[in-house]
């Protein structure tokens, strides 16, 4: 069914903004100096999480100051909906990661079930070590498991639906150029 332009429209018009553009931008050149700190050394392969984490990683790669190798995989569990079900891959990594650090990149850990199925997948596929970083870390109780953290995170998130800066509202607005949050979610 053809989206409903004025709705998608409607829904930016009323969104909150929880960060601009330069607070979003600030907390990226943080993560980088992190992670320049942490993983100089490893030689590591970098997965960007496709669609949502496009956006983060453009800005975050080219703050990476080492040498390292960068691929995509898409793994899916909300498909244009704002509750996520089960998770779906569309594309698996195809680069050799075997005894490798590995680097996922994402945009938001939410309940979290997406990432930890990655790292799951990445270690069970020979990764060295798997770390994780993502933009936005949603603060709530729902977590798939309840220690589970990324271990770069830019910025917290309040308990709503959010959207921009590669984060869809039924598959809109992933352009937006900072985070905002849908009214009444
Ligand atoms: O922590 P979780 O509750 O698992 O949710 C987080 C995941 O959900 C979003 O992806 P989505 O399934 O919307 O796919 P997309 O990036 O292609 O839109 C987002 O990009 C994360 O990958
Ligand atoms: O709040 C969200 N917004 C967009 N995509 C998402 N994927 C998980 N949570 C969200």
């Amino acid at each position: 069914m053809p989206a409903d332009l004025a709705h998608i429209r409607q829904v930016m018009a009323e969104a909150d903004c929880l960060y601009t553009n330069e607070q979003l931008e600030a907390a990226i050149h943080q993560v980088a100096q992190s992670i320049n700190a942490e993983l100089a050394e490893r030689n590591p392969v970098v997965f960007c999480v496709m669609n949502g984490g496009l956006i983060f990683a453009g800005k975050l790669l080219p703050q990476l100051d080492f040498p390292l190798e960068l691929s995509y995989l898409h793994a899916t569990r909300y498909r244009n909906e704002t509750t996520g079900g089960e998770l779906f891959w569309k594309a698996k990594p195809e680069i050799s990661f075997m005894d490798r650090d590995v680097l996922i990149i994402d945009d938001i850990l939410d309940e979290g079930h997406t990432l930890a199925a990655i790292s799951d997948f990445c270690k069970h596929a020979g990764a060295r070590q798997v770390h994780t970083v993502v933009l936005i870390d949603k603060t709530h109780d729902r977590k798939a498991r309840p220690d589970l953290k990324a271990d770069y995170v830019g910025l917290p998130c309040v308990d709503r639906y959010i959207f921009g800066y590669g984060m869809d509202y039924k598959g809109y607005w992933r352009n937006a150029p900072g985070i905002y949050a849908v009214k009444g979610l």
